[in-house]
């Protein structure tokens, strides 16, 4: 079983820059997020630079959020070269299945080939395709609901999946793993969700994809569960989690993931 403590370090050790094209809702939590963690955020998004920036960053972030017609084009633009270039991008469809709008972005997102995909229940269902029940940019699926949806859209798209909830869900369609932490106060503050993408992207900039995805998981919840202990509410919660991504270190993440292979 791989050591998901070696796996931070590993990032760390990366400090990669990583390019987010994200939503307006997310950037300064995202930021701060990246930062915590030990990673370089960009928010990069303008059309006439998308593309160059993802050339010299290490991993690119999309996530649909606040969409308009010249942020899509800036995400396939720099989607594009990430691609082309062999560089890990993640994919977050915030909202996939709301508008038509939202549901054609995905479509051709997926066509650029993300190296992860990560989304709640419901947003993984709609994007494979699959009737869901999201409301705006929550879920109103259960993570075993899009289960299948995963393992389906992993096995078209070449991706890893991960469904993100009580206990998040993580495919590459072969392998497949459950990561138990995290803190039920988490999906009651905006743009957790947006920043995981971010510090999935970093992880990625410096391991296999499928470990990178669990890995990230495992130590965004555990830092879920620490900032639980001293926090009282959404607001302290907030800001404890910041502290506690921060303070993590490589035996503390071995010693508190909860990662099972399903
Ligand atoms: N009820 C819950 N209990 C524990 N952790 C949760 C819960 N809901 C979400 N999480 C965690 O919160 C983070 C964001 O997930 P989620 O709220 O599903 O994303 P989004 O904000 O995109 O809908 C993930 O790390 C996930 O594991
Ligand atoms: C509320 C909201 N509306 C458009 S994007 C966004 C943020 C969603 O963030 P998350 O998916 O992390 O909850
Ligand atoms: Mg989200």
């Amino acid at each position: 079983m791989t050591d998901w403590g070696t796996c931070l370090t590993t990032m760390r050790q990366g400090a990669p820059l990583v390019q987010n094209i994200t939503n307006y809702v997310s950037m300064n939590v995202m930021a701060n997020v990246m930062l915590a963690v030990g990673a370089s955020p960009a928010m990069v998004h303008a059309e006439q630079e998308a593309a160059e920036f993802a050339a010299i960053a290490q991993a690119l972030t999309i996530n649909i959020g606040t969409l308009s017609a010249h942020w899509i084009a800036s995400m396939k633009a720099a989607a594009s070269i990430a691609a082309q270039q062999g560089k890990p991008w993640v994919l977050d469809p915030v909202a996939v299945g709301a508008t038509a709008m939202r549901r054609q972005a995905g479509r051709d997102l997926l066509a650029l080939k993300p190296t992860i995909i990560k989304g709640n229940a419901s947003e993984i269902m709609a994007l494979a395709g699959e009737a869901a029940r999201g409301k705006g940019a929550d879920s109103a699926d259960s993570v075993a609901d899009a289960e299948g949806a995963a393992l389906a859209l992993a096995r078209a798209s070449g991706a890893v999946v991960a469904v993100t909830g009580p206990v998040d869900f993580v495919t590459d369609g072969s392998r497949s793993f459950r990561i138990a932490n995290g803190d039920a106060t988490m999906p009651r503050i905006t743009a957790l969700g947006c920043s995981l993408g971010g510090v999935m992207a970093a992880f990625a900039a410096t391991q296999p994809p499928l470990q990178a995805a669990v890995a990230a998981l495992a130590y965004f919840g555990l830092a879920g569960e620490i900032a639980a202990e001293t926090s009282q509410g959404p607001g302290s919660f907030a800001v404890a989690f910041l502290d506690a991504l921060h303070s993590i270190d490589a035996g503390t993440l071995s010693a508190g993931a909860k990662v099972t292979e399903a």
